[in-house]
């Protein structure tokens, strides 16, 4: 029968390892590393931090809060650790926690990682990929272009430009009085030169610098930037745009995009489950089962951010997670946003794991049109693919089913640019009139 009770797995998004590799480093193995062989965790300190709540399911567990500093006694496995807080004892999941530094700042002497970050920003591989991906270019191309007029003598701030293309879009369709094209990654020398040969320097004004420094003789009418990262919140590059917007946007300025929201569906991911799961079923006639606990921890307890769903693999209609107003909203909510769900399963399937995408709008000067760039899977696909959650355990679902549950998007409070997904969901079925049975955590352990 069907387990039908509350599941609850942490997805730790440290998927900045196709972006910057060297970030493994950061977390220095220590000798103790060896304790249930967790290699990037730093066991120097015993001291760590609650990255998000954690209410226990039973009294052998400790029920923490979000900052909670802790005391580690013993790793017992790579998924419960026994610690001690405000004089109690007891199992919290290893990876809601994180290793805390006695000196807060000292040790994480870059938590937005900047070095790496803009190191991958200052050769062509990332903006050839970013300029190649047409739907992405050619929705800034056909904002710009229907409001050409709209944007006639207007000052136009293109944050984190790289190459200039939407600073060019601008000067090439409209006529605008300045576009302020800010870069803070080497490429910014390269962007000059593209300005000066394609005869825009009149308009476009390229300065080489983050926009956390930011100085312009006066305030802007447009902030126009492309930010969106993977589940579109990774990188967090979003404080960087609503810091400028604070700083040097208009009261009455226009935000481009507009607005932007993150959709999320079950789905059946049955080659992902097979080829990472059932193949240690019988690898060359040899039973390695044994092995496939180890390998859902290992490939299933990080988001997949190069997934590519197929219609035809999702299980029910989706659903709007995050609707975020970026006029309106305050950079202190991106530390915490969540969402409840539900999702009516309208057929036969295997459920797998759920996947989300993003999608932005961008709100005409003029009219009540607005363009809208979908990054999902009926629309065509973009350099941002989809994020695939994956489950620990597929479970058969039927047309009729409900999936409900909750999605918390935490920020890490240290690794500024790196966020922690946390899914709860029960399934229901019209047959079965079972309330949830008991609550129990199903966590994975993250590298
Ligand atoms: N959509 C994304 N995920 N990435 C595409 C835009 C990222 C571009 O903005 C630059 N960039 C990012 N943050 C900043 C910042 N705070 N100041 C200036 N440039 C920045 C970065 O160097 C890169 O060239």
């Amino acid at each position: 029968s069907l387990d039908r009770s509350w599941q609850t797995k942490v997805y730790k998004a440290e998927m900045s390892y196709e972006k910057f590799p060297e970030t493994a480093r950061l977390a220095a193995p220590c000798p103790e590393a060896s304790i249930g062989g967790y290699p990037n965790v730093d066991f120097s300190t015993n001291e760590f931090i609650a990255m998000c709540d954690f209410v226990a399911a039973d009294d052998t567990q400790l029920s923490l809060s979000q900052g909670d500093k802790v005391l580690l006694l013993n790793a017992v496995t790579g998924e419960w650790w026994w610690v001690e807080h405000n004089g109690h004892c007891g199992y919290v999941p290893a990876n809601y926690l994180h290793g805390a530094c006695e000196e807060e700042d000292s040790d994480v002497d870059d938590p937005w990682q900047d070095e790496e970050y803009y190191g991958s920003y200052k050769t062509l591989k990332l903006h050839l990929e970013m300029l190649s991906d047409q739907p992405r270019t050619q929705s800034y191309r056909n904002v710009i272009m229907q409001n050409s007029q709209a944007l006639k003598g207007k000052r136009i701030l293109d944050l984190g430009c790289g190459t200039g293309i939407i600073s060019f879009f601008c000067a090439q369709l409209s006529e605008p009085e300045v576009v302020y094209a800010v870069e803070a990654s080497d490429i910014v020398e390269q962007t000059r030169k593209l300005v000066e040969e394609n005869g825009y320097s009149r308009v476009i004004q390229v300065l080489g610098q983050r926009a956390e420094e930011l100085q312009l003789p006066t305030k802007v009418d447009v902030l126009v930037s492309e930010w969106m990262g993977t589940c579109l919140l990774f990188e967090f590059m979003l404080e960087s745009v609503l810091l400028a917007r604070d700083l040097w946007l208009k009261e009455d300025g226009v935000m481009w995009p507009s607005t932007a929201r993150i959709h999320m569906v079950p789905c059946c991911a049955d080659r992902e489950y097979s080829s990472r799961v059932h193949f240690w079923d019988s690898p060359y006639g040899l039973n390695f089962s044994s092995l496939k606990p180890m390998a859902v921890q290992e490939f299933f307890s990080t988001p997949k951010p190069d997934y590519v769903l197929k219609p035809e693999d999702c299980l029910s209609q989706p659903c709007t997670l995050l609707d975020v107003n970026l006029k309106t909203i305050k950079i202190e909510a991106l530390e915490r946003m969540s969402s409840e769900f539900q999702f009516h399963v309208d057929c036969d399937g295997t459920f797998h794991g759920l996947t989300a995408w993003f999608s932005v709008q961008f709100q005409n000067i003029d009219s009540q049109e607005q363009v809208d760039l979908d990054t999902g899977p009926f629309n065509p696909l973009t350099h941002w693919k989809h994020t695939l959650f994956m489950l620990d355990q597929p479970m058969q679902v039927r047309t009729g089913d409900k999936i409900a549950g909750s999605a918390v998007f935490t920020r890490n409070p240290i690794w500024r640019r790196h966020l922690s997904v946390t899914i709860t969901w029960s399934i229901t079925s019209p047959s079965q009139n079972t309330e949830q049975v008991s609550t129990f955590l199903h966590t994975a352990r993250a590298t």
